[in-house]
């Protein structure tokens, strides 16, 4: 069943990694991708190359999602080229691993910007596009398991992760009355470039998947799944939830 037949669907941060695996899933079930993407055309173009190949749409929109006034253009140009905004993904994010008594102020900024400021800017620009269409929509934020637990090398991450969570909360209540659900993405470790270097410690990816009682870490793909589910009528009565999708490791205390 293709549950996203005849939608627009717009992502961050999609030109590899989590991004671009949901661009392709949501392309699979029958939605015209808009890809927001940092730096790189090729990888972008890959992504774009990979969607159409299943017979869909798709453009690629460079962007940084920290920078205010690249959230309408993004808007503007999805809906140039499909007619309207349908679902929203904010994933674009980076986590920078670093220890908190000598982290430096530039890195608290720019995950804050990046990860939190840019999600908000975008949100906002894809709702505003949404209500003016007046049929509703879904938007869903890639939060994290580190919305709900901590890392000490991630402590100008982790506040960033549960702000995205909670903007998808407040929004729930905000665009609720437009018939825009909200919901967050909590995903546990996905093996992405975002934790190549933390995870070359054999040491830690080994405790890390012993933490997991489904026995591995995520692949990007392990997300397109939970986001087709929120962004379809499936979830048409959820709006303003988190769900976990991390093997079970939060739940795995002892
Ligand atoms: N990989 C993991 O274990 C987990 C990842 N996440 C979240 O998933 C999201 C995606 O990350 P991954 O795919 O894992 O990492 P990744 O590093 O493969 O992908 C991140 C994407 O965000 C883009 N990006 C970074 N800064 C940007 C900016 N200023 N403007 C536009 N795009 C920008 C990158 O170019 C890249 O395409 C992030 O928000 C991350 O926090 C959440 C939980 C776990
Ligand atoms: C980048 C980390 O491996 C990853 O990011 C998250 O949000 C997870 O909690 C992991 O720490």
């Amino acid at each position: 069943m293709r549950l996203l037949e005849g939608k627009t669907v717009l992502i961050t941060g999609a030109s590899r990694g989590i991004g671009a695996a949901v661009a392709v899933e949501c392309a699979r079930h029958g939605a015209n991708v808009a890809i927001n993407y940092a730096a790189s055309p090729a990888a972008a173009e890959d992504v774009v190359a990979q969607i159409e190949a299943l017979g869909q749409k798709a453009i690629a929109v460079k962007g940084d999602v920290s920078d205010p006034a690249a959230a309408p253009e993004f808007v503007k140009a999805a809906v140039a080229a499909f007619g309207g905004v349908d679902v929203f993904v904010s994933n674009a994010g980076i986590c920078p691993f670093h220890g908190f008594l000598d982290m430096p102020v530039d890195v608290v900024d720019r995950t804050i910007k990046v990860n939190l400021n840019g999600a908000y800017y975008m949100t906002q620009a894809a709702a505003n596009q949404m209500k003016n269409q007046g049929r509703g929509g879904a938007i869903i934020a890639i939060s994290s398991i580190s919305a709900l637990v901590g890392g000490g090398m991630q402590t100008h991450y982790t506040p960033t992760k549960a702000g995205v969570h909670s903007l998808m909360q407040s929004c729930a209540i905000a665009l609720g009355p437009y018939g825009i659900r909200c919901n967050s993405l909590l995903p546990g470790t996905i093996l992405t470039d975002i934790n190549k270097d933390d995870l070359a410690d054999t040491a830690k990816r080994t405790y890390m998947e012993g933490r997991i009682p489904l026995g591995r870490l995520g692949q990007p793909e392990d997300m397109g799944g939970p986001v087709v589910f929120l962004a379809s009528d499936l979830a048409r009565y959820v709006t303003g939830a988190a769900l976990l999708v991390d093997g079970g490791a939060f739940v795995n205390l002892q």
